[in-house]
Order: C-alpha cells, then structure tokens, then sequence
C-alpha cells in the first residue's frame, strides 16, 4: 500500500525500486447527477507499465480514465503526472496542458488533413519521420497521402492511434483502443504499440471490458466495481487468487459448492474443507473453475482412491458433452443432490451423453468464499 495515498481502497503496489510514477490517481471520486460512479479510486502507473482498468460496463472505467485525462474533473481526490498534482480541489490543468496521449472510443481525425498531416501534427518538423514509421507499425504503410472519409472505421482508428504515439506522450490513456479491429489486426497492432509505449517508459493506463485482452496486455490489471477498485495485481495473481466470487466470475464459468462450516472446517461430496475463521453454521462456498475438475471414466470398479490433491471423487452422469475445437464442454448431474456441475477437457475425449464418470476437485485450485462475503483464501484437504 502506498502510505501517502488518503483513501482506504486498494492501491496499486509500485515495482520494488520503481522511480516517481508517470501517473498517480488518490482517492478519486465522482458523482453523476447525485449518483456515485467513481469513488475512492486510487492507482499507480510507473514507468514502462500497462495497467488495465478492468470491469464491467457501467462500472466507472471511462469516467476514471476521463478524469485522468482532464476532460471530466473529480470531485475529491488528486490526479498527479510524473511527481507533480495536476488536478486537486485547488488546481485543474485541462487535457492539452497535461502531455498525455489520449485514444478514445470518439476519437476524430482532422477530416481536412491528410494521413500523414494527422499523424504528423503537434509533433516537431524535424521529426516527421516518425510519422511514416508509426503508420507501418500500425498497417498502414503508404496511406500517409490519403484523407480520412478514405479509409475505413478500423483504419482511421488506427490513424488516431498513431497519432496518439507520435509525440511520444509520457502517459498513454487508452480506453477500449483496439475494439474496432478484427481479431489477427488487433492481436498485431495491439503489440506493436503497446510494446513501443513500454520501450519509451510511457505509463500506460488502458481500460477493457474483456478479461482475456487485459491478461494478455497488462503488466497489472486493478478489477473495477461499482465505482471502486476491488483487486490489483499481476494477471495471475487476480486469476488465481481473486478476491471474492464475483472477481473470479469475472474471468471464468465456474462451479459453486455450498457447504456449513463447523468446528473450522466444512463436509462436502468431495471431502472436507478448512474454514478457518468462520462461525459454526455460517455458510460457505466453494469455488472452482471447469478446466480444474478431475475426471474419472466410470468403468464398473468403484470409486477412485481419493487423494490429498484431489479429495473425495463424486458421482454423475454426463447430461451433456460439447466439442468446441480445443477443449470439450462437460455438464454432468451429481448423483449426490441433482446438481450440474461443468467440467472442460481437452478436446479429443468427449464422453457418450449417459456416461457415469467420477469428478473430483483439484484442491490447490479451489477457492472458500464465505456466501456473499470476502474471500477466506484458498482452502486445503483435511
Ligand atoms: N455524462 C454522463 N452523465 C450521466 N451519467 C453518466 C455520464 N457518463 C457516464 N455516466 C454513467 O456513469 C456510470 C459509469 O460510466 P462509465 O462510462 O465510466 O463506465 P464504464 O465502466 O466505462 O462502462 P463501459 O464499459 O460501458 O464504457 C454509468 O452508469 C454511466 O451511465
């Protein structure tokens, strides 16, 4: 936790050793029309970093990036750019005094200018070269003669988007910045920019809706709520150890296991769980993703030997088995209380609708959330 910020919400921890942060964001707050849609949003970016704002719609991602930007002014809280406040309750510098490249869903080209005047504008004669050379590096190699109502929707944002690089910006806010493009141009484009962001030391602050881009992209992503941030971290640190069910949800399908605590620990199908620091009766879930369920074919010889890394095997019977390319959806109906819970399997086996097959919880990836509370970490076997 940074101790100089003034909010209690989850701070995004600086790399060890890390020098002043490109941008810092304390305790932000803001309310439409007496609604509060960003609230006490704090998040650090250093140098060279991509941190992804990830959440659902509505949750307050834009209007943080907005005020970071300087097109939207908060009401509480302060925006700093590279050690110096640029916007507090005293002092709001507007977006072009503050240096920062910006790439919005509405970004406008200059319909009068040329591809290349685009680009090229704002950014010293001297280096106009950049301008071409940032064009290949998005695709649009020889386009720098054409006009915008020339070119298509996806490359005109990419027009924009070299056009945010161009001035080499200390800080990059990017919101949904490659949405428009199709998949293989995404991917490309996607990593030619943000890698020359990270080789000049910009901080890059970027906000999407989709788990997988921001796990692709970001060196850390801070999960969004509400209004608030619940989680930051490293894409496999939130993946793997979210902080209560609904951040797992966010990244992945998965099967919840309701069970009692007693005596510190909970009785379940697939064996017993510890629960430490729950009240006997108090209700706890458990949590796990398709891909970590262990399967066993039912071949008539009774139940696997149960294991410490695995736990007790329950039994079902496949409801429905679904081929999807590299891995095959499984739901199979518990023979111990009727429930469905879905297994994914590489995609050569796929099982006859009917098929008895034992699941099992892999112990090491299950998650123990009290019902609709805070995580209580990871459980273990007993
Ligand atoms: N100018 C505005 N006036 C009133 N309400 C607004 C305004 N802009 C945003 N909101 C509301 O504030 C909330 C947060 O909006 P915001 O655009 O920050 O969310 P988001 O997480 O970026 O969503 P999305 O992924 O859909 O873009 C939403 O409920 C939205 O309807």
């Amino acid at each position: 936790m940074n101790s100089s910020a003034p909010s209690a919400a989850p701070v995004a921890d600086r790399p060890a050793g890390d020098a002043v942060p490109r941008l810092a964001l304390r305790g932000l707050g803001h309310a439409y029309e007496g609604r509060r849609v960003v609230d006490d949003v704090s998040a650090e970016v250093a140098p060279g970093e991509i941190l992804c704002l990830l959440g659902p719609s509505g949750c307050g991602k834009s209007t943080t990036l907005r005020i970071a930007a300087g097109v939207e002014r908060q009401d509480r809280g302060e925006v700093w750019l590279d050690g110096a406040c640029v916007s507090d309750a005293a002092r709001h510098a507007p977006p072009e005094a503050r240096g920062v490249g910006l790439v919005f869903q509405d970004f406008a080209l200059f319909p009068h200018l040329t591809v290349a005047e685009n680009v090229g504008f704002g950014i010293p004669r001297a280096e106009r070269s950049r301008a071409e050379a940032l064009l290949s590096r998005v695709g649009l190699e020889g386009y720098g003669p054409k006009y915008p109502h020339q070119l298509s929707g996806g490359e005109q944002q990419r027009v924009a988007l070299a056009r945010a690089l161009a001035p080499r910006p200390r800080v990059m806010l990017m919101d949904e910045p490659f949405s428009g493009l199709d998949k293989r141009l995404r991917d490309e484009v996607r990593d030619e920019s943000l890698s020359l962001l990270k080789a000049e030391g910009a901080g890059v602050l970027l906000v999407t809706h989709e788990p997988e881009e921001a796990m692709r992209m970001a060196d850390r992503i801070a999960l969004m709520r509400d209004g608030r941030i619940v989680q930051v971290g490293a894409p496999y640190h939130i993946y793997n150890h979210p902080a209560d069910l609904r951040a797992a949800a966010f990244f992945s399908d998965l099967n919840v296991i309701r069970a009692r605590a007693r005596d510190r620990q909970t009785e379940t199908p697939f064996g017993r769980f510890l629960t430490p620091g729950l009240e006997d009766g108090a209700e706890v879930e458990i949590v796990i993703r398709p891909q970590h369920l262990k399967i066993d074919a039912d071949v008539g010889a009774g139940a696997p030997h149960p294991s410490i890394a695995n736990g007790l095997p329950a039994r079902g019977r496949v409801e429905r088995a679904r081929f999807m390319g590299s891995e095959s959806l499984i739901e199979v109906r518990m023979e111990y209380d009727g429930s469905r819970l879905r297994a994914t399997v590489p995609g050569a086996w796929l099982p006859q609708q009917g098929a008895g097959l034992w699941l099992s919880l892999r112990r090491d990836r299950c998650f123990l959330f009290p019902a609709g509370g805070a995580a209580a970490g990871h459980s273990a076997a007993t």
